[in-house]
């Protein structure tokens, strides 16, 4: 099955109305030269969503970075995924390694906030991933399948949810595992998508990777067979950084 690369970029907490610029720089090259067959999504601070959807005028998706599991009510602090896509966004990143370290979001909380995510129409964007400690104790496949278990709700399908490997020792470290070692991960994350939700919807899904991508190593990692896009950060930021990944994507 063909799967439609997907180009996220992820900037955390960065970014300004001034830096919306680099959003705009973004969106004049892609329509310019669209890259054909490839979709881009850039995911500012939720206070630039509605900002960035309207600079974006469609050529590029917008989303957020975390939404609470319920539509509304007495959370201070939290924005909904009805808040999201009322701003005009289309996806969230749900259990970044970040949310999950810094907030101590664990895998149950991050299914709730997906289903929350699709009863408001938005794709959840599910991030898994080992950390540097549960590498070394080779427990990376475990780490997985278990976060696959628990953080994508039954009725997981292409249309409603993207899933993002991050290994977390590679997120802004600039260390990557080797090319085979993500082959080889995505693959056996497709084996436990397949055991848990089919071979056709396993085979739909989107798997991006995610962890110091850059335009230097953009190219050899998305060309595998596996891996259905890239989770960026920090290369996401600046145009002149981003634009190279997203031409590096297979269409
Ligand atoms: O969400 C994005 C990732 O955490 C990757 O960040 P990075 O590209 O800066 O390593």
């Amino acid at each position: 099955m063909s799967r439609t690369p997907l180009i996220a970029g992820n900037w955390k907490m960065n970014g300004s109305r001034a830096a919306l610029s680099e959003l705009s720089a973004m969106v004049d090259d892609l329509r310019e030269a669209p890259a054909d067959g490839i979709e881009v999504l850039i995911c500012p601070p939720v206070v630039l969503v509605a900002a960035a959807v309207e600079l974006a005028g469609g050529v590029v998706a917008i989303g957020g970075q975390d939404a609470h599991a319920k539509a509304s009510g007495a959370h201070t602090g939290d924005v909904s995924a009805a808040m999201l896509k009322d701003a005009g966004a289309s996806h969230v990143i749900l259990g970044h390694s970040e949310r999950r370290t810094d907030h101590g979001e664990a895998s149950e909380l991050v299914a709730a906030k997906a289903e929350g995510a699709w009863a408001a129409g938005l794709v959840a964007v599910v991030c898994i991933g080992e950390t540097e400690a549960e590498k070394n104790a080779g427990r990376t496949l475990d780490v997985l399948g278990d976060q696959i278990r628990r953080s994508l709700p039954d009725g997981t399908t292409p249309s409603n949810t993207v899933v993002a490997y991050e290994p977390v020792w590679a997120i802004g470290t600039g260390r990557t595992p080797t090319v085979a070692e993500v082959g080889e991960t995505h693959a056996f994350i497709r084996r436990e998508l397949a055991r848990r939700f089919g071979a056709a919807t396993a085979n739909g899904l989107r798997v991006l990777y995610g962890g110091s991508v850059k335009a230097s190593n953009a190219a050899e990692l998305l060309a595998l067979e596996d891996v259905d896009g890239a989770l960026v950060g920090g290369a996401s930021l600046k145009a002149g950084d981003f634009l190279p990944i997203c031409r590096a994507a297979r269409a």
